[in-house]
């Protein structure tokens, strides 16, 4: 270690510089150990003790007169002789590894002997000396900016103190995933100079236990710990600052030596015990780490070792200077100190530089990001920043009303679960009526109707009740029914907006009429009334036959309503693309951004205004109105009337006057430009939000029909015990599924990479889902609900940031990062689940290049589900993956319903993946 100027930090101890996955530096470096020996003290000399070391160079101490000369002579990086002054060991023994921290790198200073051997002698002088040039290296660089905070803390029985604010207590310790242990409480003042950062450590010192014992009249009982951050930037361009942050620890430990040794009793015994216990951790800890870090660190077993475990074979360089005395009557505690001291120069930390983003660097990005975005905004003015929020309330409508719909399912559920425990309650040995429920014959049979190799896992789906399927059904034709409702409000909706809204071209009025035309001939009022009406029979002797009938039935009528609600979204679609072309304006922009959109804008007031105020005749194509016939609508009856709308007046500047109103023939006088942004801006609003709504509607019959399907399904499945051809016919009904099934894999694979899902989940329903006519409604589920997810984050990511704050961000890298700790988690399996052969076999197949154990397990893992385009690469990254977590073994235990047709949405700060959780919990992962 060479003696360096305070204004060139030292970067040459930096060795075999690693390169973390962050591109930081890493530097692989031994403590650095010095011993000092101080000179006898008043006291030996008094004494006449002898003086029992020499020192016989710079590296060199032993034991004079020993019989074994060698086994008594022990080699440092540095030896500090009792002429040494305390500036040469910190030239010598510290100043290189202080220093670090000027530019980022984590530094401590320990100061290790036995009680009197001058710990805090020596440490008081190099810690002035360090802070010196600190304050010196920041006068000479003005180029950068540095900040200096203290803390301190004093370790007394184990417990921790705050030196600088000792009223507080005890303080508590937390553990940061970032930071590691932090000092909970623990106050940190910002001298502004060297003189206040002086003063601070003074009034540690001050603080400090201090007690009498045998060997020192003011024994340092506690292990105190100065703590210095050093926190500087650097301008390297107008644009990018380079910040570094570091902490710089000053350890005085409390004495070494047994209690016996100090003739302790009372309260300095018990202070021994603690001093030593967390020096024997600190022992112990030392010498695990100096043996090549084999086992467990017990870094946890003491506040020192926890508090300093970056310190000790960590982020830190870390330099121990040992105390010791001369005398002879000492010799056998000097020797265990110059042992610890030989092995703290084993071990190995691995310190780097802290690079942080700076804040100001950080906000001039966002800045600029902002300011991207709003030209962007500005750019395209028909996705105003409100729609983001918009689009989100929309969603919190939606993920409501789906919980609804799930609670409802959840109830529907436990009803039918009753019920069978009541069924098979009445059928014990005395009820013996109920044989389809109970005799294993019914399930097998019930079974057949899924066919194929799967046929006991569907059992648990299949086996269902009459009873409880009726009920099911109820529940469903409750749903259809409020499904109808909203539908038939939708199609009000549209019809007033229609109404209200017909301005514009000639094709525009055209496209208008073709859809009240439309909306008149739906009459799907009356269609939903034919299929609303099954009566349900709560008897248990149901007729299942004429169930079947009903829910067909109702499928056809869901068909039509879908089919309607497709045609109603073509042609607003449609009426959207004929609306005349406006330039937008600032103020239309303004207005459209204040407006908030809801479900039914129409009920605004500005809506309501036009109905009653204004004729719906106003022709926008031509500057003169001169249509004499107009549609308008009646507000008490909501029917179309032809009305006579003559104008009065007309001037060359668009403004006419004297437009009759269907209710009271009074007149007025507006802009008729005014008034055409201003219907513009309200008939966008409200074909925004039917459009969503309608998009809803069309995604609930969508369950709705996957969940008659699954009813139809187990209904049929039970026929099938009674009448062999309604599984014929059902059989006939389900072949063309088979064309669909690879279809559907192959999206549901792709939306699985896109969404980062669990690679656990992917290859469970890859191998569980093989095209099974019961596989059905799981693949169409999970692709519409990964649909959704896709979407869902799409849109989040669209959204304006200031919106949203790091939702988006958190939903993605909370994804990504629970599959990287399942990739991490399944390498760990590669070689006790693979053969020698087989993991050869995998490295070579996927060009896994030879490059440590470790690596190449994380590499193999890594590849796994990687290639979402190629099938062959699919089935043989599930196989591997089955391999490893033993699926294989566990598929029996393992159901479909596991991947139940729930449709939750992602709640609020938690991880996502809803319900997918319960297959990781299952494999323990
Ligand atoms: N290098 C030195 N030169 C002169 N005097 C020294 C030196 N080192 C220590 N001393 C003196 O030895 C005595 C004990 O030193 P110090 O209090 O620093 O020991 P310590 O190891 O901190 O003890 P404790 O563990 O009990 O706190 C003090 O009087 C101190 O002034």
């Amino acid at each position: 270690m060479t003696s360096k100027d305070p204004c060139t930090p030292p970067v040459e101890a930096v060795k075999d510089p690693l390169s973390t996955p962050g591109g930081v530096k890493v530097s692989e470096e031994k403590i650095y150990v010095t011993v000092r020996v101080r000179p006898l003290t008043e006291k030996e000399k008094m004494a006449n003790e002898e003086i029992a070391w020499q020192c016989s160079d710079d590296h060199t101490i032993l034991l004079k007169n020993a019989p074994h000369e060698r086994l008594n002579t022990y080699a440092f990086d540095k030896v500090f002789s009792p002429a040494c002054l305390t500036e040469k060991v910190y030239e010598e023994g510290v100043k290189d590894v202080a220093l670090s921290a000027l530019t980022g790198i984590n530094a401590t200073i320990f100061a290790y002997g036995q009680t009197s051997s001058g710990k805090t002698y020596t440490m008081r002088g190099i810690t002035k000396s360090a802070i010196s040039d600190i304050y010196k290296h920041i006068a000479n660089n003005p180029e950068r900016d540095f900040i200096i905070k203290i803390c301190a803390m004093e370790i007394y029985n184990e417990t921790v103190m705050d030196l600088l604010n000792p009223e507080t207590g005890a303080l508590r310790l937390l553990d940061d995933p970032e930071k590691g242990t932090v000092v909970d409480k623990l106050v940190e003042e910002i001298p502004k100079d060297c003189q206040e950062l002086q003063h601070f450590i003074n009034i540690c010192e001050a603080q400090r236990q201090v007690g009498e014992t045998i060997l020192n009249d003011a024994s340092s009982r506690s292990h105190q710990i100065l703590r210095l951050t050093v926190e500087s930037s650097v301008r390297e361009n107008m644009e990018c600052v380079k910040s570094y942050i570091a902490t710089l620890n000053f350890v005085d430990l409390a004495g070494s030596e047994r209690a016996s040794q100090t003739l302790s009793s009372g309260t300095r015994l018990k202070e021994g015990s603690h001093i030593n216990r967390s020096l024997l951790t600190l022992t112990t800890v030392i010498r695990k780490l100096s043996g090549g870090r084999r086992g467990h660190i017990p870094y946890r077993d003491s506040k020192l070792t926890r508090i300093l475990q970056t310190s000790l074979g960590g982020n830190a360089r870390t330099a121990i200077i040992c105390t010791m005395s001369p005398a002879l009557s000492h010799a056998e505690q000097s020797r265990n100190t110059l042992l610890f001291a030989g092995s703290a120069k084993e071990v190995t930390n691995k310190a780097r530089v802290n690079m942080v983003v700076s804040e100001r660097q950080l906000v001039k990005h966002l800045q600029k990001e902002v300011a991207r975005l709003e030209a962007e905004r500005l750019r395209s003015p028909e996705t105003p920043l409100s729609c983001s929020k918009t689009v989100l309330m929309e969603k919190d409508l939606r993920i409501k009303q789906l919980e609804m719909e799930v609670e409802a399912m959840k109830h529907q559920r436990d009803v039918a679960q009753s019920h069978v425990i009541e069924l098979q309650r009445k059928a014990q040995p005395s009820n013996m009526g109920m044989d389809l429920f109970q005799s294993p014959r019914g399930i097998v049979k019930c079974l057949s109707f899924s066919g194929g190799k799967k046929s006991k896992k569907i059992a648990r789906v299949s086996v269902k009740t009459p009873l409880t399927i009726a009920h099911d059904i109820q529940m469903l034709e409750l749903l259809q029914k409020q499904l109808a409702e909203e539908a038939k409000s939708v199609l009000d909706v549209l019809r007033k907006e229609v109404i209200c809204h017909r301005f514009g071209s000639q094709d525009a009025a055209e496209t208008l009429l073709k859809l009240l035309a439309e909306f008149n001939e739906t009459q799907i009022n009356n269609r939903i009334d034919e299929v609303g009406s099954i009566s349900m029979n709560h008897n248990i002797d149901v007729n299942l036959k004429e169930t079947i009938t009903q829910l067909n039935t109702q499928g056809s009528a869901i068909l039509s309503l879908e089919q309607q609600l497709e045609t109603v979204q073509k042609s607003i679609d449609q009426l959207m693309l004929c609306q005349p072309s406006f330039e937008s304006s600032p103020t239309s922009n303004t207005e459209s951004r204040k407006k908030k959109m809801l479900p039914f804008a129409l009920h605004n007031n500005f809506n309501r205004q036009n109905k009653e105020n204004f004729p719906c005749s106003l022709r926008s194509s031509s500057e003169k109105v001169t249509e004499r016939e107009a549609w308008s609508c009646d507000p008490e009856n909501d029917v179309l009337h032809n009305i006579d709308t003559t104008p009065k007046s007309n001037n060359s500047d668009g403004v006419f006057s004297g437009v009759r109103t269907p209710g009271n023939g009074q007149s007025s006088s507006v802009s008729v430009k005014k008034m055409q942004m201003m219907f513009k801006n309200a008939f966008e609003n409200n074909y925004q939000s039917i459009k969503a709504y309608v998009i809803d509607l069309k995604e609930r019959i969508e369950k709705l029909r996957y969940q008659k399907e699954l009813l139809v399904s187990r209904v049929l499945a039970l026929e099938a015990n009674e009448d062999a051809e309604c599984e014929m016919h059902v059989h006939d009904s389900l072949s063309s599924w088979h064309l669909d099934f690879e279809d559907k894999r192959k999206q549901i694979i792709m939306l699985w990479h896109l969404c980062h899902i669990s690679i656990v989940h992917r290859t469970q329903f890859y191998l569980l889902f093989t095209g099974d006519p019961a596989d059905q409604i799981y693949m169409e589920v999970e692709l519409n609900r990964l649909t959704w997810l896709e979407q869902y984050l799409a849109e989040l990511g669209n959204a304006s940031p200031a919106l949203l704050g790091d939702q988006p961000a958190n939903y993605v890298s909370s994804s990504i990062k629970a599959l990287k700790q399942e990739r991490e988690s399944l390498a760990k399996k590669v070689n006790s689940h693979l053969t020698p052969d087989e993991r050869e076999m995998l490295y070579t197949k996927w060009e896994i290049p030879l490059d440590g154990k470790q690596r190449r397990r994380l590499q193999l893992v890594d590849k796994l589900w990687s290639d979402p385009k190629d099938m062959q690469h699919v089935q043989e990254s599930a196989d591997i993956v089955a391999k490893l977590l033993g699926f294989l073994d566990a598929t029996d235990h393992i159901s479909k319903e596991m991947f139940a047709l729930t449709f939750v949405p992602p709640v609020d700060k938690k991880p996502w993946l809803p319900g997918w959780n319960a297959i990781t919990n299952f494999l323990h992962l």
